[in-house]
């Protein structure tokens, strides 16, 4: 049975894999951490996420419950994220990582520490959007650099949240930019306000909405005259996100070190 630990518990993406984590076969929740000195600490995981009691108690430090789990599950902040990989490699835990809006810097430290241990890092953990990462770069491939589509990627998400572009935006842009033969660095526009000029045919636009509850959608639009192809992906609940990271902790149960994401979990490429 793979003992699972959960950072950020009292979050929207911590309660949710809690639920995913009792539910899941081979896996079992045995530490839960929020944030330290948080009232939280003491009460029962299960109760906090409303699944009942679980007989786990929220704890304030990863180091308290060092001995009590085999891979951890963070979907935090990047800050917290690097705390917690320290920990993991010092410790010989395995990780996935589900936190975005990580920059380079902090990308390379979770490529470092594969050397060690075992790591899934993925932006979106659903099985929708992994596969329509497959599609952009086959639509992408078949458009073509000079097919004259001009590309947007457009991504709407709840009030609370903090980054933007999403992390699934953002690898979406990238995705389509690799098949083009494009740099992501160079060619994304970030919004457009005033006297923009025209379009420039080989820019990826990106458009950001935060508004109300929505859990997460993204659509990237192909255009060109005459016609218009959109690849959409609507998450209507977190249970998606929570049910691949465990897909994802399980698959990483035998790897001794690596960095991984959803498309090796999912056997995409
Ligand atoms: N890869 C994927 O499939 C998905 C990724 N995400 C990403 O996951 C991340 C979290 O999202 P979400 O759950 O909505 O955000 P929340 O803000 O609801 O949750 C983040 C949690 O981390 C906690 N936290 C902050 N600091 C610490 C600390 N030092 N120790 C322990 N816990 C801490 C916060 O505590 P407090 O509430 O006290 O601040 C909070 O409970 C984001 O980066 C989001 O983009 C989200 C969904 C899917
Ligand atoms: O913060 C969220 O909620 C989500 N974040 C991820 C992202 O930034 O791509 C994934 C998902 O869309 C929900």
């Amino acid at each position: 049975m793979l003992r699972i630990a959960v950072t950020g518990a009292a979050g929207r993406m911590g309660k949710t894999l809690i639920e995913a984590i009792q539910q899941a076969e081979g896996a079992e929740l045995t530490a839960a951490i929020v944030e330290p000195g948080s009232s939280l600490v003491g009460a029962d995981a299960g109760e906090l996420a409303g699944v009942g009691k679980l007989g786990v108690k929220l704890s304030g430090s990863l180091a308290e419950v060092k001995d009590d789990f085999d891979l951890l599950i963070d979907f935090t902040a990047p800050e917290v994220t690097l705390q917690n990989l320290a920990f993991c490699e010092a410790a010989g835990k395995k990780l996935v990582v589900g936190t975005t809006g990580l920059d380079t810097d902090q990308k390379a430290r979770l490529q470092q520490a594969a050397e060690r241990i075992a790591l899934v890092f993925a932006p979106n953990m659903s099985v929708g959007v992994n596969l329509c990462f497959k599609l952009l770069e086959i639509a992408a491939r078949a458009l073509g650099d000079d097919g004259g589509y001009d590309i947007e990627v457009i991504e709407a998400h709840h009030r609370h949240k903090v980054d933007a572009p999403s992390g699934t935006a953002l690898r979406m842009g990238e995705v389509v930019a690799d098949a083009l033969g494009r740099d992501l660095k160079t060619c994304a526009v970030y919004g457009r306000e005033g006297q923009t000029g025209p379009r420039s045919a080989k820019e990826i636009g990106f458009e950001t909405i935060r508004a109300g509850d929505v859990v997460g959608d993204h659509t990237v639009l192909f255009a060109t005259e005459g016609e218009r192809i959109e690849i959409t992906h609507k998450a209507s609940s977190r249970m998606t996100f929570a049910k691949g990271a465990v897909r994802a902790a399980l698959w990483l149960a035998d790897k001794p070190q690596g960095l991984f994401d959803m498309q090796d979990v999912l056997n995409l490429k």
